[in-house]
């Protein structure tokens, strides 16, 4: 029987001692000083919140609005832009869709609905042709003006990424642009979701989103309002990782984590909204080119330590996470 979670108590209040607020405007004027600190925050608790990162409240905003316009659009509406139309792993997934703790939750998913945007690749493009997995094209919901500033956003947030990345690389010793070869189509994904609020008992069979890892390199989280972002601190005790105006929340991958062999630490999060009010968020997934080969980096292996593990590709890799969490695509594949 999952334990009944304890949402106030048992909270340490001092996140910002362990989840650091990083200025990246430096990064973006080409200085690589809050490299330092960002490679400090992914060895440590493997989350930081960055400021002065350069995309505009004002779209932000209307990344929110566009995302809620579609959330509240009439079931069969959605229906169009199923997931489960998708052979790219697109669109639309309703509440439960997705299960991101699948040992808790065993009678149902996550308590959040979702859509994924991911890089819009025509039928002709020799990856779609060749049925290369997770390429191909997205589903466009028919809102006017919705495709436009989704993917305004996202080609920001790709920008942002790489910049991490590079940051990432000067962190860990390697020459700035490391992992520039493998950035070729990045298969980054933009994931709007939306959380309704949950009240009484509330266990860990069923959480706005159950306690995961995330399966790839970083993930720059945009959350609202609301709250509801719990991080597992080195003390394995849940802490709040609240919204912090003008930041983004961001955190290390499984993938990430493999890649430097565990120099970078992958971090358990979770969400609850027991706002009182529907909650969304703005996750963006920044995963490499799928054959990125992704396997222990030269300044991760202390001498006579061996790699903890195999290697593998990008590619693989997120087919088997996305494998684990949602359901459609077990079938499918
Ligand atoms: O909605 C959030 O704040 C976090 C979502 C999340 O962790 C995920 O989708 O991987
Ligand atoms: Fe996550």
């Amino acid at each position: 029987m999952p334990d009944t979670i304890e949402l106030a108590p048992g909270l340490s209040p001092a996140h910002l001692d362990v989840i650091p607020v990083i200025d990246v405007g430096p990064l973006l004027a080409g200085d690589m000083t809050p490299a330092a600190s960002i490679g400090e925050a992914c060895r440590e608790i493997g989350f930081f919140y960055i400021k002065n990162h350069g995309i505009s409240q004002t779209l932000i905003d209307r990344v929110y609005a566009e995302a809620k316009r579609f959330f509240d659009l009439p079931l069969a509406e959605k229906e169009k832009s199923a997931i489960e139309q998708s052979a790219c792993h697109r669109g639309w997934f309703r509440i439960g869709g997705e299960n991101l703790d699948p040992a808790k939750q065993t009678q149902t998913g996550d308590l959040k609905e979702g859509f994924k945007i991911g890089r819009d690749l025509p039928l002709d493009h020799e990856r779609v042709k060749a049925k290369l997995p997770l390429h191909g094209p997205n589903m466009w919901p028919d809102l006017p003006g919705w495709r436009d500033v989704m993917q305004d956003y996202y080609d920001r947030m790709v920008a942002l990424g790489k910049l991490l990345l590079s940051a990432f690389a000067v962190s860990l010793g390697l020459k700035k642009n490391y992992f520039e070869p493998w950035l070729g189509i990045p298969m980054t994904t933009l994931g709007p979701l939306h959380y309704p609020p949950q009240s009484g008992r509330i266990t860990e069979a069923q959480l706005g989103a159950g306690a995961h890892t995330d399966y790839g390199c970083l993930t720059l989280l945009h959350q609202d309002s609301s709250g509801g972002l719990q991080v597992k601190g080195l003390d394995q005790r849940w802490i709040d990782a609240p919204p912090i105006p003008g930041t983004f929340v961001v955190n290390i991958g499984d993938m990430m984590e493999r890649w430097t062999n565990g120099v970078f630490r992958s971090t358990p999060h979770r969400v609850i909204n027991v706002s009182g009010h529907e909650r969304y968020s703005l996750p963006f997934f920044f995963d490499p080119d799928f054959y990125a080969p992704v396997e222990c980096l030269p300044t991760c292996l202390k001498p006579g330590e061996t790699p903890k593990y195999p290697p593998t590709t990008a590619g693989q890799h997120l087919l088997d996470m996305i494998n684990a969490a949602f359901k459609y695509h077990q079938d499918k594949t």
